[in-house]
Order: structure tokens, then sequence, then C-alpha cells
């Protein structure tokens, strides 16, 4: 070999190895600042204290255990399990046992250092220690824990990726799928802040922590739910060849979608990247084996030639029309590839394979088996690189669970593929030993990557807020770790899939799931809000569902922590979601670009409220919890349930209608406005959409999800017409002080012929209306659809009263000001409203 090409060749090797060592080193400096900051707690404290912050360290996950600044000391009590009385071998096969070394230590996985991946290694599967029981006495939401943990028996691929059904232009994918901008786009937009404050480090401290990392090679976070067992070990199981422990795909790398909003950085190299050889991709195939999964987000197959003749003849919504230099998902035809061998990335170090669990030469076993038995699996594939990383402290525990699993040796195992990402793949998490599942969100981390420091940062702020928060409409964080060069971020399961990838497959929703859907995640993001912290990227793939209908916000990639007012000027999120004060660059990010995503993102009935460009006239997640449209949504699971112990059909649509409270009462009133079947004393009210009359200059943004109720299929007919507006319409926006201006919408019902004295006003009995008068020169009076009963439904509207009491049945006057909710919540949803109502 010449001279001058050694001296190349060392260069290289030794400039990759510095930006992999850089890479980790932001992981490892990124867990560290969370240890310490709950070091810092620790040490504040005393006596009574320290459980409680024990709790509060377990609590804020693995992170801060897994990327420890400090993994000597984390790796030197690995082998102190031999001073502890009570360390016990785990239930495991003696085939394994003869390989298993334990420790006590909470602290997970340990290899050893690169130089000696090719031999038979040891290295400790992460398995918490005596010391990081968590007392879970603040887990006041994990009983959904379970209810989301259930199996799919959907072998298939469940993708949210927006490629998968459209062949659409770049742009026009990009448009109707609401893809992160792609930072070649023209679109492209800048970040301002591309580098979260948090994760500025000193460049000292992240040396020498990812220094360490390095040599060990994996680090594992202590679980956000540790057993309780007082025999937590490590376990030591003989490496055998390379230590991707999760090899599904080759190119998983921690690149962007190119949708994707990035810093300026990014954009400056997006140049760079336009113009870069892919050495990598160029002889590295992208394929998912097994996966028989849809198309990634932004991924094309094989190499670049792969890529850009799939972009032609399919044009992925994702799709730029300058690929992305860092694919990270396996092709598109990784689905016909299923079961194919994914050949190496230079880098990989081994045979990629699918599944933890999976034999090499049974590829279909690897995306579609069942979880078996831990004998069966190890006998099957022992030490297979990939086992190592479905091993994980991380056992997620919710409060109706046994807190002291019987085996300590909780173990996930990587199953199907359950979507693809900016920053890779997520898969379906196995624990054989308890049987709960998660989802596990691998990314790998090549440090060739420029942008691979970066994109660690954004993780490890999506880890670092998620460990934060607790709430039922949030995916739970369980943990994390990092096995080799991939990260691994255990979250809890929603095995029903996206918002978006649920309108995709099932079209529009109903009015009750849209209600309660809306309803979910304005609590999560009033939840959210509380805590400082906005989401960025509200949107229906970002939301998912589990198989009782509970929404739970995921993907905080973009999330953000802000003290003040606002946090500094930043450009993240997905444009077609963005408030107007993001793109303008005008007021920075706020909680309130939730709520315009919000608008954005479910149904109509909100947009108005939602959708104003003053981000301060804009209501709060709280009060829009006050809208009809989602107050006293019942869950959907309460409804099914309920339904299950109705006596009929119609109390079964009683029990659909929405109103946990009021339904039954609805029922029996006969005032089942939106049940125009099968109940005789129902009157109908249909409802029309005259486009000549759609309002104007109204910014309606274009979900990738659809509007559910844009093209309603639903037999449940509302018309309103507006009639009038105290605000007459002179801008698209209405100001939130609007709401609070006097009722002034109509609703028209059989004999309603009483006339108010100066709202206009009709009753019929009990039930309020507003004579229909709308100004159809004018446009759609918007100011007219909000109105004060909404927001204040203690001051109710009878006849030409408004005030607080009701006469006769105060339930009957509130369930008449939910019906004339929820019909302005539809009148909202349409341009123009034709009132039509059909008695029976
Ligand atoms: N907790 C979960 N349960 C079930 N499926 C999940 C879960 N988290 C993610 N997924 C699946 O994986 C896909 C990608 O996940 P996610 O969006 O979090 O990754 P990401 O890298 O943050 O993607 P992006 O930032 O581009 O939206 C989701 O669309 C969904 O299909």
């Amino acid at each position: 070999m010449p001279s001058w090409w050694r001296k190349s060749s060392s260069k290289e090797v030794k400039k990759k190895k510095g930006n992999r060592e850089s890479f980790i080193d932001t992981i490892a400096t990124i867990h560290r600042k969370l240890k310490s900051s709950s070091e810092e707690k620790c040490n504040g404290r005393s006596g009574g204290s320290r459980r409680r912050c024990i709790d509060t360290v377990s609590e804020m996950g693995s992170l801060s255990r897994v990327l420890s600044p400090v993994p000597s000391s984390q790796v030197s009590r690995c082998p102190s399990f031999a001073e502890k009385p009570h360390a016990q071998p785990l239930p495991l096969p003696r085939v394994q046992l003869s390989n298993i070394e334990r420790t006590n230590s909470g602290i997970s996985v340990v290899s050893k250092p690169e130089s000696d991946r090719e031999s038979n290694q040891l290295f400790y599967l992460p398995l918490p220690g005596p010391g990081c029981v968590s007392s879970r006495e603040d887990h006041t939401y994990a009983e959904g824990d379970l209810a989301t943990a259930s199996i799919s028996s959907d072998s298939s691929i469940d993708s949210d990726d927006p490629s998968d059904s459209r062949l659409l232009s770049p742009m026009g994918s990009d448009y109707e799928n609401g893809n992160r901008t792609n930072i070649n786009s023209p679109s492209c937009v800048i970040q301002k802040d591309p580098f979260p404050t948090v994760y500025q480090k000193n460049s000292k401290d992240t040396l020498k922590a990812g220094h360490l990392l390095c040599n060990n090679q994996v680090l594992s976070t202590s679980p956000k739910w540790k057993p309780s067992s007082t025999h937590m070990q490590n376990i030591q199981i003989p490496f055998h060849g390379t230590l991707s422990s999760a090899p599904d795909s080759s190119m998983s790398s921690p690149s962007r979608s190119p949708m994707r909003v990035f810093s300026v950085e990014q954009v400056r190299n997006s140049s760079f990247w336009a113009a870069k050889t892919y050495p990598d991709i160029a002889s590295t195939h992208c394929s998912s084996p097994g996966s028989g999964q849809n198309s990634g987000h932004n991924s094309v197959g094989g190499d670049m030639s792969g890529q850009l003749f799939w972009q032609h003849i399919r044009c992925s919504p994702e799709c730029s029309p300058i690929p992305s230099p860092r694919m990270t998902s396996p092709g598109p035809n990784s689905r016909i590839q299923s079961g194919a061998a994914t050949p190496l990335h230079p880098r990989s170090g081994g045979p990629a394979a699918e599944s933890p669990t999976s034999r090499p030469d049974d590829v279909k076993q690897k995306s579609h088996r069942l979880p078996l038995p831990p004998i069966t699996i190890t006998k099957t594939c022992p030490f297979s690189p990939s086992y190592s990383a479905t091993t994980t402290p991380t056992v997620p525990r919710s409060s109706n669970r046994v807190e002291h699993p019987t085996s300590p040796g909780s173990q996930w195992k990587k199953g199907r593929l359950l979507g693809r990402g900016t920053f890779g793949h997520v898969y379906l998490g196995f624990n054989s030993e308890s049987g709960e599942m998660c989802a596990m969100k691998e990314v790998t981390l090549f440090a060739d990557d420029a942008k691979s420091k970066e994109s660690a940062q954004q993780l490890g702020q999506e880890i670092a807020l998620l460990s934060r928060l607790r709430h039922p409409n949030i995916v739970q964080y369980y943990g994390s770790e990092t096995v080799d060069d991939k990260l691994y971020i255990y979250l809890e399961y929603v095995s029903g899939g996206s918002i978006y990838k649920l309108l995709q497959e099932y079209g529009q929703f109903g009015e009750v799931a849209t209600r309660s859907y809306t309803q979910q995640i304005l609590s999560g993001l009033a939840y959210l809000h509380t805590k400082n912290t906005v989401h960025r990227d509200i949107k229906g793939a970002n939301i998912l569902v589990d198989p009782n209908g509970r929404v739970k916000l995921a993907d905080f990639g973009m999330a953000k922590h802000i003290t003040g007012q606002s946090c500094p000027l930043s450009f993240n999120g997905s444009p077609y979601w963005m408030a107007p004060e993001v793109i303008k660059n005008s007021n920075g990010c706020n909680l309130a670009v939730d709520i315009w995503s919000l608008g954005c993102t479910e149904g109509k009935s909100f947009i108005r409220l939602c959708l104003q460009r003053n981000p301060l006239h804009r209501p709060t997640a709280a009060q829009l919890l006050e809208h009809p449209f989602v107050r006293n949504v019942a869950p959907l699971e309460r409804t099914i349930s309920s339904a299950e112990h109705s006596k009929g059909p119609a109390a079964m649509r009683s029990q659909a209608f929405g109103h946990g409270k009021n339904h039954l009462k609805l029922d029996s009133e006969g005032m089942g406005m939106h049940q125009s079947r099968g109940s005789k004393n129902c009157f109908r009210i249909k409802v029309s959409l005259l486009d000549a009359y759609s309002p104007k200059n109204v910014s309606c943004p274009i979900s990738p999800i659809g509007s559910p109720l844009l093209h309603s299929r639903s037999p449940q007919h509302v018309t309103l017409i507006p009639i009038r507006s105290s605000t007459p319409l002179t801008s698209s926006s209405i100001p939130f002080q609007h709401l609070k201006q006097p009722t002034t919408y109509s609703l028209a019902g059989i004999g309603m012929t009483q006339r108010s004295q100066n709202c206009g006003f009709h009753t019929n009995g009990n039930m309020p209306y507003h004579e229909p008068k709308p100004d159809l020169s004018q446009g759609f009076p918007q100011g007219s659809y909000v109105f004060r009963d909404i927001f204040f439904p203690d001051k109710c509207v009878l006849g030409n009263q408004v005030g607080h009491s009701v006469p006769g049945d105060p339930r009957k006057l509130f369930d008449v000001q939910s019906v004339l909710a929820d019909c302005v919540s539809q009148q909202l949803l349409r341009d123009h409203i034709k009132l039509n109502i059909h008695g029976l």
C-alpha cells in the first residue's frame, strides 16, 4: 500500500473515530447533565428526602444513568455484584447462565472496548439495582400503561409514513402530508436556535464522557420504572461479532427527515448534501429485512440511483426534489425485499438482523415471529448481536401491576417495525419476562455524519422533556440506553397508530371520535403547557391512539421548554401546522403555537378559535377544553364500555352522542339532535355546505390528515345559519375577547316561532335559537359563530334572557346548550350552512 494511501487512510480513520467520539460525547453530555441535575437535587436533601430523591432520579428516566458522565464508576459497580449477598442469578436456562455474569448495578450494559469486539466478549445486560427502586407513588396516570400495551396481531408494519399511499409531487406531497420542511427544498426555513442551550456543553466534559462511553461501548439508562426487587443484577453475556444490536437497517442514521425544519447550519449545508457523493449509501442497500413495511419517511432504496429512481416513480410525500443524502430508512423496496439480507453499513461491523431474536436464515420470522419464551430464543440465537439491544433495565410499571417482578431480568426484545421517523425506526419491544410491550425508538449514531451531533442533541432534548412528563394523553417515557452505536428510547406502546394513519386507512372520523380526540389532545397540551413546554409539532402523525380510543401526544423531538413568555426565536416544526408568528419570526415560539397547530390538525370546529393570527387572541388549551366541542366528551373507552351494557341501539346512540353527562337526558327528552336515524322523537338537522358562501380571508391550512368533517358522511345532520354578528368580520381572525360577546348564532327548530326582542331569538319551549339572517354578501360572518355560551356554560340563553338561572329542569337547558354548542361547533366546520330541519 502506498505510503500516501496509508496516511490518508489513517487520517480518515482518525477523523471518523473523532466524529464518532464527538457524537457519543454529545449524548453522554446530555445524560450527564441530567444526572448532575438529579444528583444536585439529591445532595440538597437529606434524611427522608433521600428516598424521594431516588425516586426522582429514577423517574427522570434512565437517561441520567445511561449517559452518566462518569461511566467508569458505573462500570466499576458492575463487579460489585459479588459483594451483594442478595445477588441471585436470573432464572435463565443453563445454557445462558454459563455465559452470564451478574452485577447489582443499576447501570446497564457495558461492553468491551472496540478492539475486543471480534472476540467473544462479555458485556453487561442492564438490570436494575436495588438502589434504583422507584416507588412510583406519583405515577398518577400509570393506569393507561396496560391499556396501551395491547398486542397487535397485525403482522404488517404500521407505518405512518405519508409516502405509503400517495403518489404526489414533492411539493404537493409535502403540502398534503405536512411533513417537515425539506432542507433541500425551496420552502426550507431556517432554525434560529439549532442548539438548545441545555445541550451546549463544556467540550472537555463532553470529550471525557464521550471517551469513556466509547471505551465502554455500551451504556444504558436506568429505568424509569425499576423493578423493586432486591436482586437486581446486570448480566454479562458473551458477545459474538458485532455489537450492532438492532441492525435492521444499515442506513439507520440519526439523519433527519427532509421535511423537518432544521437549523441554519443544516440549511447551509444543504448544498453540500446535494452535491455530496454518498459512498455509504452507494455501497449499502437500504433495506429493512422483514419489515414488509411501507416506505419510510425519507426512504429510498439502495444507492442514490435507487433513490432517484424511486422518487421518480413514486414521489413519496417526503421525497425531496433533491434526495436527502442521509437516508435513514430502508428504501421503499424494503417491503418487497422483506427478508432480504441487509448489507452492512461500512461501520456497522457485522451482519444486520431485523430482529434480535431472529435467526439469520429465517428472515421472515424475524419480523413476524411471536414472542417466544426466553429459552427458545436463547437456543435459537443465544447471543446474537441484536440480543443485547433488546435488553434494557427499563421496565414500565403501571400502578396496577406488581412492583416487584419475579424476575429482575426483564429484557426488551425488538419486534416488528412500527414506523419510521426522522431519527430512525420505531420497533415493538416485548419483554418476555413480564409480557409487557413498549415502543423502541432506535437511532443509529454514525458519527461520520456532520449533523449527527445535532441529531443527538435533538434526541437528547426529546428524552429530557419526555422524562419529565407523565400524563395519560402523552406517550410515557420509560427510559433509554445506548448500545454501541445505537440509541434506544423506550416509550409506551400505543398500538393504534397515529391519527394520520387511521384517517388514511379508515377515512374520516365521526363526530364522537373527533371530539374525543380533540378533547384528549387538549388535555395533553394543557398539561404540557403547565410545564411551560411547547410541543411545536402537533399534527396527526404525532398523535397516537390506543385501542381504547385514548390519544397520546408523541414525538417530542421539536418540543422545547420555555422560560418566561417565550422561548428564543426558532423555526421548528412542520410548516403547514406552523403558527404564523413562527413563520414570520415575529414573536418566537410560545405556547400558543400548539393551539394553532391543533387547529390545523383536528376537525374544523376549532379552526377559527385556534387559527388567530395574533397568538394573544388564541384561547389556551385549558380554555378550549371548555369549548362544547370537547366539553363533557365521554372517553371513548367509557362509551364503548357503557354501550356493552346498554339496553339497545338507542342507548348506544345516546352513548355515542358524546356528552357523557347529558346524552341520556337528550335521548329521553327527544333532543338527540345528532341522531337522525331511528329515534322517533328526534328531529334532524341537516347541514349543507355552500361553497359560494365560504368565508373569506380565512387561513385554512391543509392538514395532512384532512378534515374529518369536511366531507362528512355522518348521518348526523346539523344545520345552523348565522344570522348576525355582533362583531362584524373585518379580518380572518376572531379575537378571543370576542368570544365573550353575546350569543349570536341561530338554531331553528320545529315550531320555533317566538321572536326575541333584541337578539332575534326564537324559542320553542326551552329551545333557544336565533333567526337565521345570513348576510351572504359579507361572506361568512365569523363573529357570529363565537358566542358566550360556549365558554360560559353557566350563562344560559333562554328566550331573550341571558343569565344564570334555569327555569325548570336545569339539565334540560344544559342539554339544550350542549346541543346548541354542538350545532355551533358544526357550524364552525363549514363555510356556509343552510337550515333544514325535518321533524319526525
Ligand atoms: N409509542 C409508540 N407506539 C407505537 N408506535 C409508535 C410509537 N412511537 C412512534 N411510533 C411509530 O413510529 C413512527 C415514528 O415515530 P416518531 O414520529 O416518534 O419518530 P421520529 O423520528 O420522531 O419521527 P418524526 O420526528 O419524523 O415525526 C410513528 O409515526 C409511529 O407509527
